[in-house]
């Protein structure tokens, strides 16, 4: 796909990754990180697409977008991403990294160290949408008063099976539910359900999303009721103008656009960050119950925003909401018969630049795009598949920030080749906070 030199460095640096995909902590980061700025660097800049509309266009709101774990949040980014590359807009990026020093929530600090350190930085942001901890307060100091603040939630009871498979081996709680099945000879997920209490302590942070995860990420007390709770759900509705539901995907896209002067051609998207079909478990009744009554408040938060999205859609009209979504689900599929030549492919079978975070217990399936592709196609193409860590790469390149991983270090480890990376080299780190 890319070119001479160009070419032959990036297959050899794809091999070296590879190869060192677990073990080669500093010399695989410092690869990555070439390897990106080599690929992404060969991206054509996505030329507008001159559909009518597109020079009457007004520019879109500042948005705040909470990027909850394992509702489909990787696939709003994108659009996003793709949305504010072509606006040129500003993004508050966490600093060197792809998350606001998630699970706690010093966000202010992130974002001013950055400004600290003479990045080039915009009078104000126009996006934010990398995944974080929900704190109102600090999000609103960051973001323009302005802001439009919206999320998505998923069934409680699916998100928690994909946050259980993703994140096994780092969430302490499941980690050690892991181990005991290895000697039960069961499920992991299913030795979790049997007693959660004797995996789970509240106290150790890592276990944030061990129980309740999105109440977790909205920054809520997700260990049990509390007296709070009702108070709590009614400041979030106050600060969201909508909360998006990933059970009626399509729908929330064309509420969304409506909210922010987007059409169709601007919301269409492929489903990213999907695990293959085999390392998603099938959950019988007993599991679900026992899910649901696990994540109480996960469902109580799904269900009270689920009765708000009806009432959002009722005022837009049932009718006209089933038909612009049908004619989203069209622009979609044209853009997906464009670009997209074999979907839910095993990451061994992607090249580096399209291949999703993957973790010791889950696979995560990816895009090989049609060969042939104009030069203008690819740029959108590459992009609509393009995985969370290597598009925030991307970005980070764009605005010059990238350069200054290599001219301008933070206080830090010396790593090898003489390149100085930031402390544990969090910018490309997976998504299971080990490096790659
Ligand atoms: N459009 C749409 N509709 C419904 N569901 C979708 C959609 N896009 C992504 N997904 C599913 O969301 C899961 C990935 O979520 P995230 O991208 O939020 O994960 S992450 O926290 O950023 O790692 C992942 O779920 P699992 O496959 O169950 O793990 C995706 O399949």
């Amino acid at each position: 796909r890319f070119t001479g030199t160009s070419e032959m460095t990036l297959l050899w640096l794809s091999r070296q990754l590879w190869r060192h995909r677990v073990k080669g902590l500093l010399v695989t980061l410092v690869v990555t990180v070439v390897l990106m700025l080599l690929a992404i660097q060969s991206l054509q800049p996505d030329s507008t697409r001159g559909h009518p509309t597109e020079s009457k266009r007004r520019r879109p709101p500042p948005l705040a977008f909470l990027k909850i774990h394992k509702t489909g949040s990787s696939t709003v980014q994108n659009l996003l991403f793709r949305l504010g590359e072509k606006e040129k807009a500003a993004f508050a990026f966490p600093y060197y990294t792809y998350q606001f020093a998630y699970p706690e929530r010093p966000l202010l600090p992130q974002v001013a160290q950055r400004q600290r350190r003479g990045w080039k930085c915009a009078a104000q942001f126009d996006i934010l949408c990398s995944h974080m901890r929900l704190d109102l307060a600090q999000l609103r100091q960051v973001m323009p008063q302005n802001t439009v603040f919206f999320t998505l939630l998923r069934d409680p009871v699916r998100t928690f099976e994909s946050v259980f498979s993703y994140f096994t081996a780092t969430v302490p709680a499941f980690a050690q539910a892991k181990a005991a099945a290895a000697v039960a000879r069961k499920s992991a997920l299913s030795v979790f359900l049997e007693s959660p209490e004797s995996f789970w302590d509240p106290g150790e942070i890592r276990n944030g999303l061990a129980k309740n995860p999105m109440c977790f990420d909205l920054g809520l007390n997700s260990q049990g009721w509390n007296a709070s709770w009702p108070e709590d759900l009614a400041q979030l509705e106050d600060a969201f103008q909508l909360v998006m539901i990933a059970e009626h995907f399509d729908e929330s896209l064309v509420l969304l656009g409506a909210l922010l002067g987007l059409d169709h051609e601007d919301l269409a998207y492929v489903r990213l960050n999907a695990r293959s079909a085999g390392s998603v478990a099938t959950l019988d009744e007993g599991t679900v119950g026992r899910l649901r009554s696990w994540n109480a408040l996960d469902v109580l938060l799904y269900d009270f925003f689920l009765q708000l999205f009806w009432e959002k859609a009722e005022l837009y009209g049932l009718d006209r909401l089933e038909r612009d979504a049908a004619l989203l689900r069209e622009a979609a599929e044209r853009l997906r018969q464009t670009c997209v030549a074999r979907r839910g492919v095993p990451p061994g079978d992607l090249e580096d630049l399209l291949r999703p975070w993957q973790t010791d217990t889950a696979t995560v399936v990816g895009y090989e795009l049609r060969a042939n592709l104009s030069q203008q196609q690819q740029g959108r193409c590459v992009r609509l598949t393009l995985p969370e860590l290597q598009y925030h790469a991307h970005l980070y390149f764009l605005q010059g920030r990238l350069d200054s991983l290599f001219t301008r270090p933070p206080p830090v480890d010396k790593g090898e080749h003489g390149i100085h990376l930031h402390r544990g080299g969090e910018h490309l780190r997976g998504k299971d906070g080990r490096g790659t």
